[in-house]
């Protein structure tokens, strides 16, 4: 379980560019809730994922993950309990290694790495498998260098790295907003299959509406550096588009603006 409780985060302050962030998030996500978060330009989605990993120090505020208070732990001490996606394909993986080789780094994820970290005859077994599933051509690529890949082919792996040792938490941030529709879709499809099979507690940022509505159990919609709508089950199920921004309207008393989301 993920508790945030009044979690605050103002950058600048005292400056010219003060920008109040995060301006007290409650949220509660139960073990194998998989949450959209929708919000306009700058409503603090990204930072509300950066807080959580521990990019940035809180103002205030705790943040809780199954009962133990993570609120001052670095970012790489809470990195054995986060999987995360980003935007950037370039992120999470290494180029310059192989695809075999980022696999069996993501499994030691947590653990102290040793001088002699090689590669294992067992893990060189049970890796095809796992790629054979993204259905993109990489289980027969193992020595291939993670560099040569297609955007696509490397969230997929990114994606796959991110759960191979079960996180507590997924953290997808517009995972899938660089890529092509097709490639997309595809990439969404293994995040709704990688996130059911294994039960994920899932947070994922999107500037589509439609996948917000589609994909997971509950949606949360930000503004203002808080979230303002919270929905889940059959209600969020019938949602559509149109409520959505109906929604924001009346909860903001402003007009929906994300240009991606235009874009999209
Ligand atoms: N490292 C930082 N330094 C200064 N200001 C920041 C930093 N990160 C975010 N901000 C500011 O905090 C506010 C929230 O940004 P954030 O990136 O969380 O929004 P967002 O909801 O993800 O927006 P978008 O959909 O536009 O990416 C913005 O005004 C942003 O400019």
């Amino acid at each position: 379980m993920l508790k945030l409780s009044h979690v605050k985060k103002t950058f600048n302050k005292g400056t010219v560019t003060e920008k109040r962030a995060l301006t007290g998030v409650d949220l509660v996500l139960n073990d194998g809730d998989f949450v959209t978060v929708i919000g306009g330009n700058g409503a603090g989605k990204s930072t509300l994922l950066n807080m959580i990993a521990g990019v940035y120090p809180l103002d205030s505020g705790v943040i809780e993950l199954d009962g133990k208070d993570i609120s001052r732990m670095t970012e790489p001490q809470r990195a054995k309990y986060l999987g995360r996606v980003f935007q950037d394909p370039m992120r999470g993986t290494a180029a310059d290694m192989q695809i075999v080789e980022n696999l069996a780094l993501a499994k030691r994820r947590g653990l102290h790495r040793g001088l002699a970290w090689g590669v294992t005859k067992e893990e060189k077994a049970e890796f095809p498998p796992l790629l054979k599933k993204l259905d993109l051509g990489l289980d027969t690529r193992m020595e291939a260098k993670v560099g040569l890949l297609s955007g696509g082919q490397r969230q997929a792996l990114t994606l796959l790295m991110a759960t191979l040792t079960k996180p507590k938490l997924l953290l997808l941030d517009e995972h899938t907003a660089a890529l092509d529709p097709k490639t997309a879709s595809k990439v969404l499809n293994l995040t709704e299959e990688i996130v059911a099979e294994n039960n994920l507690t899932t947070l994922m940022v999107t500037h589509n509406m439609n996948d917000a509505i589609r994909l997971g159990n509950r949606l949360i919609m930000m503004h203002e550096g808080h979230v303002i709508y919270d929905v889940a089950g059959k209600e969020k199920k019938s949602l559509t588009v149109p409520d959505l921004l109906q929604k924001f309207e009346e909860v903001s008393g402003g007009e929906f603006a994300n240009d991606r989301m235009l874009l999209s």
